[in-house]
């Protein structure tokens, strides 16, 4: 039996999973790090902080399954998205925090930017859009603010990357500066067609060529681990952002198949195979991998605030002790007696995209109580996901039959039961909850030859729960409209 290992850093822990070659889960370790808030809307990592967590559980993980890493046969590395980090190519050393996905502070420059009437050309090279969300301003941001960084990029001395570049760098001592494509299409600075850094667009955002990783399929053997001795060896044979990861993990193989992932932030993915679908409902176009020589495309709808209301529940409001006490604490009223949050804490994305809005809370009586604040919560998930759905049925024209689902928060049954209420399709968890991890696990075992093909690996995806609708079209639509007055609230709020 060979052995396949996952490592996924997500936004709020770093993850190592050991997978069989039948995709089950042989062993997990996982370690949280700290969210660092140092102004509204800002959100950094520690770069070194989540380098050495994601080596330790990666080292644990073998170690508390008595592995050598002689019985890898490869590693596959997965990541939150557009999370920037700068560093030093001598010493290593980031010349600043990571400056998160999530962080709002390069809200002006995008609108700058649109003013200059530049949304045509990111929009058609990139199938993105002007936000702070993407990693191009960030890294102008870094190379601005820290002294003499910008001299620093054009000589070559600094080095940029996405969380696997970063971690593959460290992982190789150095050696490779490697990104793959599907992580290169979140930085708003690769061309999505041809799949290589974009002249015209590193000057649109004042990025230095001399900065960037070179960018690399999704599936092959790169290299290998050499900068830790019970890891050393290991070939590195997969690379993806996290969210076409899960794509991956989901065997969403066929153009029009689809998953979401409930996350800290929710992210709905459709494979559109080799076609680059442009939306025309403010979803974004993005690769979804490349294995062997061809591209493949996504449309992505993305939602920031996904599961991470929950952690709010728990951190910032104090009325549970623990993300999993939602459920309960949601079930123990009948419903959410008129009280609709919308967790807009850093801006409204997909489809609204507006970095002024902010978080509010409608509907509250003398009679609200914590249960439906908390139910509220999580079905502000749901909401939000399914404002997604529609537009990506009218962009690519094909008409939903099921939602394949993943991610922390899926496993709130009440969540998945409610987003099926609003879809009015089926909703389907599979057995194997971890489809991001198992997404950079087959990359690797793809590369390693320890699975021949993807026709192969989609026989191995199999159905835990389906959740089938449960009130009519009306009660959803009525519903949903609701939500739709509370999200207007909420928008344009911050200036
Ligand atoms: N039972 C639950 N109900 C709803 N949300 C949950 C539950 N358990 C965990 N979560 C949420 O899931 C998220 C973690 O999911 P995970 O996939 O690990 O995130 P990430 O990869 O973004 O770090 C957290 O925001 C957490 O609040
Ligand atoms: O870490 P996650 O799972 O919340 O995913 C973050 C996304 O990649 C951001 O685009």
């Amino acid at each position: 039996m060979a052995l396949i290992l996952a490592l996924d850093q997500g936004t709020t822990s770093s993850r190592a999973i050991l997978f069989s070659d039948d995709g089950k889960i042989v062993g997990v370790e996982q370690k949280e790090f700290k969210q660092h808030y140092p102004q509204p809307g800002w959100v950094e990592h520690d770069p070194e902080e989540i380098w050495a967590s994601q080596l330790e559980v990666t080292e644990a993980v073998l170690a508390s399954n008595g592995v050598q890493a002689a019985d890898i046969a490869a590693l596959g590395i997965t990541n939150q998205r557009e999370t920037i980090v700068v560093w030093d190519r001598k010493t290593g050393a980031p010349i600043h925090p990571a400056i998160v996905w999530q962080d709002r502070r390069t809200a002006k420059v995008c609108q700058e930017l649109k003013d200059a009437g530049r949304e045509a050309l990111v929009k058609k090279k990139t199938g993105l859009v002007l936000d702070p969300y993407f990693s191009g301003t960030k890294i102008a941001w870094i190379l601005d603010k820290v002294p003499g960084a910008r001299e620093r990029a054009v000589q070559g001395e600094l080095a940029c990357g996405t969380i696997d570049a970063w971690l593959i760098w460290n992982l190789t001592g150095g050696k490779l500066h490697i990104t793959d494509v599907s992580n290169a299409s979140r930085t708003l600075l690769m061309n999505i067609h041809t799949g290589k850094w974009d002249d015209e667009l590193l000057e649109c955002f004042r990025v230095p060529s001399a900065l960037l990783p070179e960018i690399r399929p999704s599936s092959e053997v790169y290299g290998e681990v050499s900068s830790s001795d019970k890891l050393k060896g290991i070939k590195i044979g997969g690379i993806a952002g996290d969210q076409q990861s899960a794509l991956f993990g989901q065997a969403c193989y066929v153009p029009g198949s689809v998953k979401n992932t409930y996350g800290t932030g929710c992210f709905m993915l459709m494979n559109t195979g080799p076609e680059a679908v442009t939306s025309e409902h403010n979803l974004l176009t993005t690769v979804a991998w490349q294995v062997g020589d061809q591209l493949e495309y996504a449309l992505e709808g993305s939602v920031f605030t996904g599961g991470a209301v929950v952690s709010w529940l728990r951190d910032g409001l104090g009325i549970i002790k623990s993300s999993s006490e939602v459920e309960a604490l949601a079930n123990s009223v009948k419903d959410n007696g008129g009280v609709f949050v919308v967790p807009a804490f850093a801006g409204l994305g997909a489809p609204h995209w507006d970095p002024y809005a902010r978080g509010t809370i409608v509907g509250i009586t003398g009679g609200t109580t914590a249960a439906h604040i908390a139910r509220a919560a999580v079905e502000s998930i749901a909401f939000q996901v399914a404002d997604l759905v529609g537009a990506m049925q009218s962009d690519s024209g094909v008409e939903l039959g099921e939602l394949r689902v993943d991610g922390g928060a899926s496993v709130n049954a009440h969540l998945l039961q409610f987003q099926a209420d609003l879809l009015q399709i089926s909703v389907v968890r599979p057995v194997v909850t971890e489809s991001t991890a198992l997404g950079a696990a087959y990359l690797a075992g793809l590369a390693a030859g320890v699975w021949k093909d993807c026709e192969t690996i989609a026989n191995q995806w199999a159905v835990d729960v389906r959740f089938e609708p449960q009130i009519s079209a009306e009660q959803s639509s009525a519903l949903r409209s609701r939500w739709k007055q509370a999200v207007d609230r909420s928008m344009n709020w911050e200036s």
